[in-house]
């Protein structure tokens, strides 16, 4: 029988969901803090195949997911485009930026991403040979718009505005970035099925600054490239997307882009999401990060109250946004549980 996740992917209603968790390979665990420890630092981790596929598997084998998603981070495309990447410990991502023409043109071809990602594509075919016959394998990029705020500002910014400020003063750099970062994506996500991702997910954590035309410009459009591509070369293969906080843009996002699956934040109504966006396919998602700090009963009814509102259609749970490094492990099993006694 087919993998649960690769069913409700493909629009089965099941009683019980798949279940799926963002960033489940993490900082909550202590698993995954003493292998990263071994890696050195978070990116010799994404780089180094064997570790890399080891936290892959830690969450599946303590909860027996549904699902694994690939270690690796949205950042490593502007990496393999050139960009100076690193971390800083307690704040976040730094890049160098790309604000000017001659930043621009410093970059590389969106051929040559393969030179620096390879080890990503080898964690895959390790994952492939690894994980349980009956988890569905995961591969990711971020969206074009949100990996741009990061390649202009330098760094992860409350509101994108410095890559808002570019789109106003320099639209045609503006536009030629997020051109090279789509054919790059492209090629990146085509790599991973090649290398055995049964899905992949697309992650717009910052669709929701993108207003009115700018969505449909910015957002719907480079999604739109990136799918028809995908299901060009890789007919079957389905594709989650993640406009996070699109609000009413939510409706139709499915259709206007091609993907099989919406993952919604946990900002959006589940019953106003179930009749305007889930009558168009598989959705995902929802569940307050929050819950997996606080627990106790009110998990439990805000895990069953998804489960309810999304019955009448093809879904997989999941929460609204990555789980935070002070959630408790214990609050992930008691979820899995209330989903499937729900
Ligand atoms: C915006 C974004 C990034 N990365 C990602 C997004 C899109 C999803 C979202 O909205 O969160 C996606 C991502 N990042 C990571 C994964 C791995 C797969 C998974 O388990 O979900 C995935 C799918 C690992 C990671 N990526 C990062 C960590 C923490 C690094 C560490 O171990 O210190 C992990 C496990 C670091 C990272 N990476 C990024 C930031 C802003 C940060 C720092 C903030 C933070 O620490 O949470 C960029």
């Amino acid at each position: 029988m087919a993998k649960k996740l690769m069913r409700a992917l493909a629009g089965e209603v099941q009683h019980t969901p798949p279940i799926w968790m963002m960033r489940q390979a993490g900082r909550y665990l202590p698993e995954y803090r003493a292998t990263r420890a071994q890696a050195g630092d978070f990116l010799s981790l994404c780089y180094n195949p064997d570790l890399a596929a080891e936290v892959t598997l830690q969450p599946i084998r303590r909860y027996g997911f549904d699902a694994a998603i690939l270690f690796a981070d949205i950042l490593l495309v502007p990496q393999a485009l050139g960009a100076d990447l690193w971390f800083v410990t307690g704040e976040g991502p730094r890049l160098s930026t790309v604000t000017a023409q001659a930043d621009f043109d410093a970059l590389k071809p969106a051929g040559a991403i393969h030179e620096t990602l390879a080890p990503v594509y080898e964690t895959l075919r390790i994952l492939t040979r690894e994980l349980p016959q009956e988890t569905a394998l995961i591969g990711f990029a971020g969206a074009p718009w949100t990996v741009a705020t990061y390649m202009i500002a330098g760094r992860g910014t409350p509101d994108q505005a410095p890559a808002h400020a570019l789109k106003a003063e320099n639209r045609a750099l503006f536009e030629a970035l997020l051109d090279r970062i789509t054919e790059a994506t492209i090629l990146y996500l085509s790599a991973q099925i090649e290398a055995g991702a049964e899905v992949v997910k697309l992650f717009d954590s910052w669709a929701g600054s993108l207003k009115g035309a700018d969505f449909d410009t910015y957002a719907v459009a480079p999604a739109k490239r990136i799918i028809a591509a995908l299901k060009a070369r890789h007919p079957g293969v389905p594709i989650i997307a993640f406009p996070r906080e699109a609000g009413p843009a939510y409706e139709g996002f499915a259709r206007a882009t091609g993907a099989d699956c919406v993952a919604l934040d946990n900002s959006v109504d589940a019953a106003w999401a179930a009749a305007h966006v889930q009558k168009d396919g598989c959705v995902q998602g929802n569940l307050a990060p929050g819950h997996m700090v606080t627990g106790g009963p009110e998990l439990d009814a805000a895990a069953r109250a998804i489960v309810e509102a999304f019955r009448g259609g093809p879904h997989i749970f999941n929460l609204g946004h990555g789980i935070t490094p002070d959630a408790d492990p214990d609050n992930v099993q008691r979820m899995i549980d209330a989903v499937r006694s729900a």
